[in-house]
């Protein structure tokens, strides 16, 4: 993440923050933390990859720094956004509330948005410690194109309609193994990301068994 940055004009930092596995990031996110940076006048958007998305845990997913790679790209061009490491370089499986009070630490000049698409906020209430996250920062819930966008009544948390963007990580990845195009659905320094990398290639076909996207030895680049 960059270097804390000093307040305008004597107020405090407004600091969104876009939690997400990103496997791969796509426009979906990029738009609602755009549209959100603009509505509640934030001054940075940080995006925050899961290191161990505990909720997926069935699932196969990508290395956090394939994750955190394609997130730096996919955000390097858009001065207000950031990317943060606090997730993926803390050992064990991923809560909003560590990442929460991870920023209140090295940002204490700013106040947190967290940022959360429809589906992400149904589930909230099984989210570890929840009764504390709302203190940690205001919650704002996005729509999302085949999700309810619950109302849970609380002042602390905001509701935003947010250009319909039909697009997930899923359909990403199933996309990509079909070896149909994901132009346009994420950045074009992703698509390039993901066919250098050989990413999502083997999914659908054997899902679960070990591939590139799982190497233990860093990068997980195939080997000539
Ligand atoms: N198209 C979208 N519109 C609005 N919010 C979205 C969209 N896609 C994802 N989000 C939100 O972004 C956050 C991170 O999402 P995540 O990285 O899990 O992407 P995803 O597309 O839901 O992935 P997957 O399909 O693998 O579950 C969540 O809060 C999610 O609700
Ligand atoms: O704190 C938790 O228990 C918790 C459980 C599931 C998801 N989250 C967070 O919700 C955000 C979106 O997660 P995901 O799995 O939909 O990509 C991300 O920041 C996760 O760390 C948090």
């Amino acid at each position: 993440m960059a270097p804390a940055q000093t307040d305008r004009g004597g107020r405090r930092v407004r600091l969104g923050v876009m939690g997400g596995t990103f496997d791969p990031i796509h426009h979906g996110h990029l738009v609602a933390a755009s549209e959100v940076a603009s509505k509640f006048d934030l001054d940075e958007v940080v995006f925050v990859p899961t290191g161990e998305p505990w909720q997926k845990s069935k699932r196969r997913v990508s290395t956090p720094e394939h994750r955190y790679l394609m997130t730096v790209i996919a955000t390097a061009s858009n001065p207000r956004f950031t990317v943060s490491r606090v997730d993926i370089d803390r050992p064990g499986p991923t809560y909003t509330i560590d990442t929460l009070r991870d920023l209140h630490e090295l940002r204490p000049e700013a106040d947190l948005f967290f940022i959360t698409g429809a589906d992400a906020m149904a589930q909230i209430v099984s989210w570890k410690d929840v009764d504390e996250l709302w203190s940690l920062a205001h919650f704002v819930g996005v729509t999302r194109p085949g999700h309810e966008l619950h109302d849970l009544g609380r002042k602390d948390v905001s509701l935003l309609e947010v250009p319909a963007m039909a697009i997930s990580s899923t359909d990403c990845r199933a996309r990509v193994a079909a070896a149909e195009p994901v132009w346009y659905l994420v950045p074009d320094g992703v698509v390039q990301y993901i066919a250098k990398y050989g990413l999502y290639r083997g999914h659908g076909r054997h899902d679960g068994a070990p591939d590139a996207t799982r190497r233990a030895d860093g990068l997980g680049v195939p080997q000539p």
